[in-house]
């Protein structure tokens, strides 16, 4: 791809130069996929479509468009894109692991051993096969416990497995002995080993894992919006330890679950996030819910943290990330994985809906049609939650707060006021009807 052949909005032709000289605006978009975000843009008034090379302001790219022409790409100021370039700090397996364990070292030199065990929310990883020794150690400490073995660079289950002895990992024992200079195209994928989270908290004798969307706009300062709906996904068949070779049992991703024999297209293996909340509370306190919530935004905080220095600030990019959180029986949060390129292709009527709005609210955050101040602390179903330090709403009792969270304690609180909400910041565009 020659140099500014992809490039963003160029030239005497500027969204800004339009909006004056011909007194209308339009967004020019570019978007490779087909799902929810395409009705999305479709949609949305004074937004058009660009095919091929045609220049754009937006760009809805998946991130193997971004490896191949980010760099060969000028954008203009107002030109947004939704991934950063090295996204994958936080978004590979390894990568995740290895920032956050930086991150913990960090906190332990600089705040002590207290504040960094708050990091402790992802369970003990390896990659293999450049860990395979310091990894042998652990499993040895831990002698009959489960590990789950992923590839750092799928998704949806693919590749997965669970194993309690180390004759099923040899292939990355082999690899692991090699020196870097070494391994040649036939080494093994690098794989990581994490302890398998074994109580999983389990409804109806079915594990299930939370997705939660957050959305960052900024990396320096860091700018983070958290999205108060989101679902519980669950597995089609009751939880034991019993058969580790089962994944119907123990992956709770919906593209495996879709493939069980029992699975119902009409029912999904969804619940919304507020149902969960219900659930919990009835069986819990209260309280007990609001903590669980409470340290699960602290995840997502401490984990943006993490790579805060890391990930390559640009003013043109955004980020939706999908956040993967498992809960064990004791109701502590694990961070499993977060998702640069979360699914957006609905399941149900309902996923639909939620997709979409979501979707839409994250374009409003964008702005590209400058409607925002600048000041929103909550914009349709996102909460700010990070402004270069925590963010607290006026219509949270100070009092609940624990200032040391860094975090507003919003997370999946109201939703029933949404509609509310984009109502009354959305200002219609000049010559457009309210929406
Ligand atoms: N350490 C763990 N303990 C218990 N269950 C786990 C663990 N890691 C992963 N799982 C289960 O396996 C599923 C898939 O794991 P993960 O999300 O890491 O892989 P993936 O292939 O990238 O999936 P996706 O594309 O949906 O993010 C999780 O949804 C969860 O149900």
């Amino acid at each position: 791809m020659s140099k500014n052949k992809t490039a963003g909005f160029k030239g005497p032709h500027s969204l800004q130069k339009r909006r004056e000289g011909e007194g209308r605006s339009c967004v020019r978009y570019k978007c490779v996929l087909t799902n929810t975000i395409q009705d999305v843009l479709r949609q949305r008034p004074g937004w058009v479509e660009v095919k091929d090379d045609g220049e754009w302001d937006f760009n809805w790219c998946d991130v193997s468009w971004l490896r191949e022409n980010f760099d060969h790409s000028y954008m203009e100021e107002h030109v947004r894109i939704c991934h950063f370039r090295n996204h994958y700090e936080l978004t590979r397996k390894n990568l995740m692991v290895k920032n956050l364990k930086r991150y913990r070292k960090m906190l332990e030199r600089e705040a002590g051993p207290l504040e960094a065990s708050k990091c402790d929310f992802f369970p003990r990883t390896f990659e293999l096969p450049s860990e395979y020794h310091l990894f042998v150690e652990e499993f040895k400490k831990t002698a009959g416990s489960t590990w789950i073995m992923k590839p750092v660079a799928r998704s949806q289950g693919k590749g997965i497995f669970l194993f309690r002895k180390l004759k099923d990992i040899m292939d990355w024992k082999k690899d692991g002995s090699r020196a870097e200079e070494q391994r040649d195209e036939t080494q093994v994928e690098s794989y990581v080993a994490q302890r398998y989270i074994e109580n999983p908290y389990l409804i109806g004798g079915r594990k299930f894992d939370l997705r939660v969307y957050v959305l960052v706009t900024s990396y320096i300062p860091l700018k983070a919006w958290l999205y108060r709906d989101g679902f519980a996904r669950f597995s089609s068949t009751r939880f034991s330890l019993s058969s580790l070779d089962d994944q119907y049992v123990h992956l709770t991703n919906v593209a495996v679950q879709k493939t069980a024999p029992d699975y119902d297209p009409e029912k999904g293996c969804k619940w919304q996030m507020q149902q969960l909340r219900r659930y919990l509370t009835a069986v819990h306190s209260s309280e007990a819910v609001e903590d669980l919530f409470r340290d699960i935004d602290l995840i997502f905080i401490r984990s943006l943290l993490s790579v805060h220095k890391v990930i390559i600030n640009d003013k043109h990019c955004f980020e939706l990330y999908g956040y993967d959180i498992l809960l064990d029986h004791d109701l502590k949060p694990w961070l499993i994985e977060v998702n640069a390129s979360p699914s957006l292709t609905a399941s149900s009527q309902e996923d639909y809906s939620l997709k979409f709005c979501l979707l839409e609210d994250t374009l409003h955050v964008v702005d590209m049609e400058a409607r925002l101040s600048g000041s929103e602390k909550r914009v349709g179903g996102f909460d700010l939650m990070w402004n270069d330090g925590p963010v607290f709403r006026e219509d949270v009792a100070l009092e609940t707060l624990d200032t040391s969270c860094y975090t507003a304690n919003t997370h999946l609180g109201c939703v029933n006021d949404r509609e509310k909400q984009l109502r009354q910041f959305l200002k219609p565009l000049p010559g457009q009807k309210r929406i």
